[in-house]
């Protein structure tokens, strides 16, 4: 080691050992001292075994001070912050070098001039240029010495040499007996004839041989830099293996000389993390295509929300969300599998929400048709002047007759109001969700509003869309001081949805709200609700008409006067409890039959209904509803309703 070098040595081991210096600063000594070992064994003042014998003990220390976890004595943990960057830098980063292999360097043009020329004795064979291996574009020149782009890796490399079955396998260039390589201090001896000094085959920090650690990685002083390789010239990006493609593909991406191959060769599976990542995203947030109904019988699908239904043989949901194709090992999207627009009006929402409103598609079973509905005339004719008429011609109802927003279906319970929905379901030829007020108050706080709000977004895209809400008065009850903080925001969602800043005139969205608790609904949504629509109980003909319906489809022997007879007896009756009371007559020949003979008996050999059965049942089956509750009604309906 020359004069100079010398007294510089015996400075830094003296401040080293002084033990005055920081960790900054012994990490700064061990540097200059791998450096100068480096730089006395390629001026031959050293011999292979003493430099690598020195590199080993000192890169050992310098990593140790790298390392330590001590605060006092190490740089904090700064090979895990190091490593931890690299390794997310490499995640993230389609930036990230590709390193080089002991199979790969062999290929490098220099390396192969090198190997032609059999030099290595006079002075270093790689031109300055050769050795210069940029990571990303900020490429730059090194002085041939090599300034290691940063402590870390710079230890990294004297830490530790590559396996001998690494270096064995690289090429036949290796000489394999001894005799023909010294040996290094650790066993490992590199051929001097194709491995010039001092192109100690680096170890990275990141697990295999690498000309330099990622971009961004911070040096000891802290500061991120730049970070060049300083041994191994560029290569022929072809050539080079990638460990960093995720498939582990074959394929080589490489920064050269600045080139900056950014894109992956053509027909290669490679893919940056960037890509990968939104692909992962792709596939969490992937609808798997199922089988939707034939496209005419798209339109008459109902949906609802809550509300479980049996479903019927077209109930496949057909997602909203774009298909995704199965991305596939190679990572192509098949050709034929257009992604499908996701409605602009739909990206802001949480997939999920989404598929949740629209996922349960109502087959409503079998469908209700107006004359089902016994009674209610009026409520009927002026559902189907609000919804089926302006379905019908919409150029007609515009402007002040337009349809209102909102429908209330308001009256004691059983008496048909729900019927009334799944009616307008089956008649409207509109997108009808049907939701129960259970399914949008969700547990986590904020979904509710979500709901309403997508719920609204997605029947803008199928407009003309009827929102069925039953028991709307759980949803939409008086705003009180105590109510709690989430069911009051889904509230003002709704009102804010119904006929708020939001809402245009033109949009075909009707809700209808049923419930048996009209007094309890917000005045701001009784506002909202226009139409409110009193369904009362059944008047005699209603009833009739209910007893008609159902005897209609058993064996009855009833005669006129004995059904006038059981609806003058069913005065006050709901039609839940007309229904009730014929259940229970049907049971009437049942319960006639000998219980020994219940096992044997066929279906025609039970008896007709008869009036006694309807007498019988008149004994059990009793109103639902109240005088006073109906008086409740009857004066609700007064003030707010719009029945006559
Ligand atoms: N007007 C009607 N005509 C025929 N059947 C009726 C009528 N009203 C009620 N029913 C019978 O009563 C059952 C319950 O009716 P529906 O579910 O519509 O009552 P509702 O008004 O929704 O009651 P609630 O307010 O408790 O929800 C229906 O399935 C039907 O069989
Ligand atoms: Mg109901």
């Amino acid at each position: 080691m020359s004069g100079a070098h010398l007294e510089e040595w015996q400075r830094r081991s003296f401040d080293i050992s002084s033990g005055s210096c920081t960790p900054e600063q012994k990490a700064e000594a061990y540097r200059a001292h791998l450096l100068s070992i480096q730089y006395a064994w390629a001026s031959s003042q050293l011999s292979q075994a003493g430099a690598a014998s020195l590199l080993r003990t000192y890169s050992e220390r310098y990593a140790a001070v790298l390392d330590s976890d001590d605060p006092r004595a190490g740089l904090n943990n700064y090979a895990e912050s190091a490593l931890h960057l690299a390794r997310s830098q490499r995640n993230h980063s389609d930036r990230w070098e590709s390193s080089l292999t002991a199979q790969s360097v062999l290929q490098i043009p220099s390396v192969q001039r090198m190997i032609q020329a059999g030099s290595g004795r006079d002075g270093f064979p790689v031109a300055p240029a050769d050795v210069d291996v940029p990571v990303g574009q900020e490429s730059r020149a090194d002085p041939p010495s090599g300034q290691f782009p940063s402590a870390r890796s710079e230890a990294a490399w004297f830490k530790a040499e590559p396996s001998i079955s690494e270096v064995n396998t690289s090429s036949s260039l290796l000489t394999n007996t001894s005799a023909a390589r010294p040996a290094a201090a650790d066993g490992v001896s590199l051929n001097p004839n194709v491995f010039p000094r001092p192109a100690v085959r680096p170890q990275s920090v990141f697990g295999h041989p690498s000309s330099a650690p990622p971009q961004g990685l911070p040096g000891p002083s802290g500061g991120a830099q730049n970070h060049q390789s300083s041994f191994f010239p560029s290569s022929n990006p072809s050539k080079r293996k990638n460990f960093y493609a995720p498939d582990g593909a074959d394929d080589v991406r490489a920064h050269c000389g600045g080139q900056g191959g950014n894109e992956p060769r053509a027909g290669s599976n490679f893919r940056t993390a960037r890509q990968q990542f939104i692909v992962d995203q792709q596939k969490k947030h992937s609808y798997r295509p199922q089988r939707g109904p034939p496209p005419g019988m798209a339109a008459a699908m109902k949906k609802s929300l809550g509300a479980n239904r049996p479903r019927g043989t077209f109930s496949k949901f057909v997602s909203p969300i774009p298909r995704q194709d199965e991305e596939d090992g190679a990572g192509s999207r098949s050709s034929d599998a257009e992604p499908q627009i996701l409605d602009e009006r739909l990206k802001n929402f949480e997939p999920k929400i989404v598929e949740l409103i629209m996922s349960e598609i109502m087959d409503h079973g079998p469908p209700v048709a107006w004359d089902d509905i016994a009674g209610l005339e009026f409520a009927k004719t002026t559902i189907k002047e609000i919804v089926v008429w302006p379905m019908l011609r919409p150029d007609i109802f515009t402007g002040l007759r337009g349809p209102p927003k909102g429908i209330l279906l308001f009256g004691p319970p059983g008496t048909g109001k729900t019927l009334i929905g799944k009616c307008i379901a089956c008649q409207s030829g509109a997108t009808f969700f049907s939701i129960s007020a259970s399914s949008l108050t969700s547990k986590w706080v904020g979904e509710g509003e979500k709901m309403v709000r997508a719920l609204f977004a997605i029947a803008r895209c199928h407009q003309p869309a009827v929102i069925f809400i039953d028991e709307i008065d759980s949803l939409l009850s008086q705003r009180t001081d105590g109510e709690h903080d989430s069911s009051r925001r889904i509230k003002t969602e709704f009102l804010v949805q119904l006929d708020g800043a939001t809402t245009a005139a033109d949009d075909r969205i009707l809700v209808v709200g049923a419930t048996n608790r009209p007094q309890e609904i917000d005045e701001a949504a009784r506002r909202r609700l226009a139409k409110r629509l009193y369904i009362p109980l059944p008047e005699a003909a209603a009833r009739r008409q209910i007893v008609a319906n159902l005897m209609a489809r058993e064996k009855n022997q009833l005669r006129e006067e004995e059904l006038e007879s059981v609806v003058a007896a069913s005065e006050g009756f709901s039609g839940a409890d007309m229904t009730q009371l014929c259940r229970e007559a049907a049971l009437g020949p049942i319960r006639s039959i000998q219980l020994s003979d219940i096992a044997t008996i066929s279906a025609d050999q039970v008896r007709p209904i008869l009036h006694s059965d309807f007498q019988e049942a008149l004994r059990t089956v009793r109103p639902s509803v109240s005088a006073k509750d109906l008086e409740l009604y009857e004066d609700w309906n007064k003030t707010f309703g719009c029945g006559r």
